[in-house]
């Protein structure tokens, strides 16, 4: 499904200081894929993820969903593919109740509210959260605020899911409900995080940046275990795989 596919050619920003935050970038991301971006503080994901949905346009480079390059003018088309949920809901919900946070971006691109409440129902549903539809989103949980968010995104049927930290804040069981749900999601999905547990449970592929660059990119399984990599990168291989029995990785 190549028109489902995301490409970064060559991409490169930097902020009107001059500060150049991402330093040439280059990967394809194909139709299924768990996709995670780790990296030190300040490394470049969140600058990455903003350039990914047209938030930020790149000094040069470019970012191709499918066919369709991104652009101000493609933007509309380009929001209904990608569906980004950002580091803290409160970004994210703003209107009186959640089935109306949900309803927004359908709503948004006119479509019948037959079909609108056939979609927010359905997303509450698959977050598990149907009941607090009428809620004020201001008065729920971290982890129900997740949750919401996350519907808000799900509820526009997007090809692409592009999640920073998703885990962020979360209590251990609340943490797990967001994993599990994420995991059900059978598209492609994008996921930066310093929680590199989650990382490793949810994603077949990560790409490690360093100071505005690419240092790696492969299979989760190698690149978490690869103390000198992670140490170079100013990561830490995480505690459950350190000293592993099966993969021999001694941090
Ligand atoms: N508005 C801005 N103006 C100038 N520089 C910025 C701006 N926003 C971010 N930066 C710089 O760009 C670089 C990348 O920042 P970015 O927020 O993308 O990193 P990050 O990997 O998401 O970090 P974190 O894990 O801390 O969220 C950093 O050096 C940061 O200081």
């Amino acid at each position: 499904m190549s028109h489902h596919k995301l490409e970064v050619k060559d991409l490169r920003f930097s902020y009107p200081d001059n500060h150049e935050a991402v330093k040439g970038m280059s990967f394809c991301i194909h139709h299924g894929e768990s996709v995670g971006i780790i990296g030190a503080n300040g490394a470049g994901k969140s600058t990455l993820l903003m350039l990914l949905m047209g938030v930020l346009f790149p000094s040069q480079g470019e970012v191709c969903v499918g066919d369709i390059h991104v652009t101000k003018k493609t933007l509309p088309m380009i929001r209904q593919r990608l569906g980004m949920v950002f580091q803290d809901p409160d970004d994210q919900l703003f209107m009186n109740t959640v089935y109306d946070d949900v309803a927004f971006g359908p709503r948004n691109y006119k479509l019948d509210e037959k079909e609108v409440e056939k979609r927010v129902l359905h997303a509450l549903e698959v977050v598990g959260i149907p009941h607090l539809k009428d809620r004020a989103p201001f008065k729920l949980s971290g982890g129900e605020k997740r949750a919401a968010a996350i519907a808000s995104v799900l509820s526009m049927q997007p090809d692409i899911l592009i999640m920073d930290e998703p885990t962020a804040a979360l209590d251990p069981k609340s943490r797990r409900r967001v994993m599990e749900l994420l995991r059900s999601f059978s598209h492609t999905k994008i996921v930066t995080s310093h929680d590199l547990d989650m990382i490793y449970e949810m994603c077949d592929r990560t790409i490690v940046i360093k100071k505005g660059e690419i240092a790696a990119d492969g299979v989760t399984s190698e690149i978490l275990v690869n103390a000198e990599l992670m140490d170079a990168c100013g990561l830490e291989v995480p505690l459950a795989l350190q000293n592993c029995p099966v993969c021999g990785s001694k941090k």
